[in-house]
């Protein structure tokens, strides 16, 4: 990241959703840069944290989007025709969703899928994108990349499904992946590949990864950078390293409402959204 220009750069974004007749402001401006790295956006359900990863697409038909900047490499997202969007959204900017089963289509195999998103983009040669799929599906660490490619979506597993939704999003090199709670469906072994894999991308390949969820412990272990959100507004934002240092009471709050193997029996604290304290 070092003396570079951010991928994005987001200034004081504000969403709200029409409610009848008038708007219900849900993102409450919200700024943060992204470099090549991981930045986490938490928060408790509700807290907005999708609606950020879908505005910066302007996946929002409902929605009225506001910002004072919405940059990505030298282009306007404020500014962009529906157009350029269609350019950006999977091309150069990705969104891995929780569950697969909602992103890959029932009745086409898994490999002709992540072969037509790559020939969308680039316009390759049947042959030329199957061999890139092939390549695809070995740098997410499946095992038999020919016979996964044939098969359909009801005959692979969670975890490979979501594999397979990363190798979907990865084929154009996006150079920014937002995934939204991307591995909240999975086991803990099959979470800890993925993170992997994203974790690779990020390294070698110079992504800029957000990383939506609602596990505060997930995100401060794999991101370099964390965003706490509530109510639509970032309350605190910290190098991940420095998370326990977190001085807003609902951080604390969050931190604190987290089990961890071994820890005590008691019941975990409960978060008090009314008052600025956790009670046990
Ligand atoms: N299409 C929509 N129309 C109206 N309100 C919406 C819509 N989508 C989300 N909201 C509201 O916007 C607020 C923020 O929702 P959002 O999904 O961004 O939260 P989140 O932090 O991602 O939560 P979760 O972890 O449950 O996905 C919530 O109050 C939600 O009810």
């Amino acid at each position: 990241m070092e003396n570079q220009a951010p991928l994005l750069h987001v200034e004081n974004l504000r969403v709200s959703y029409r409610s009848g007749k008038t708007y219900n402001t849900v993102v409450k401006g919200v700024s943060f840069d992204l470099g090549r790295e991981r930045l986490g956006i938490v928060g408790e359900s509700g807290s907005g944290k999708s609606t950020i990863g879908r505005a910066l697409l302007k996946l929002l038909p409902t929605a009225r989007i506001d910002a004072d900047r919405m940059d990505f490499a030298g282009t306007d997202l404020l500014a962009a025709t529906e157009r350029q969007m269609l350019a950006i959204r999977g091309r150069r900017i990705s969104m891995i969703l929780q569950d697969p089963k909602f992103s890959l289509n029932p009745v086409h195999r898994v490999g002709d899928q992540i072969a037509e998103a790559y020939r969308v983009h680039t316009r390759a040669s049947a042959q030329a994108a199957r061999q890139k799929t092939l390549e695809m599906l070995e740098a997410v660490k499946i095992r038999d990349p020919e016979r996964v490619f044939g098969l359909y979506p009801h005959e692979v597993s969670g975890g490979m499904g979501q594999r397979i939704m990363i190798a979907m999003m990865l084929i154009p090199e996006p150079q920014i992946i937002i995934a939204d709670e991307p591995t909240s469906a999975l086991d803990v072994t099959v979470r800890m590949q993925v993170l992997n894999i994203l974790n690779e991308l990020v390294i070698n390949k110079g992504i800029g990864l957000i990383m939506i969820s609602h596990d505060l412990n997930l995100v401060r272990n794999f991101c370099d950078r964390v965003m706490v959100m509530r109510s639509g507004e970032v309350v605190e934002e910290h190098a991940a390293r420095d998370m326990k240092n977190c001085t807003h009471p609902y951080t604390q709050g969050l931190l604190a409402a987290q089990p961890h193997i071994g820890g005590s029996r008691k019941p975990l604290p409960v978060l008090n959204r009314d008052i600025k304290e956790v009670r046990a």
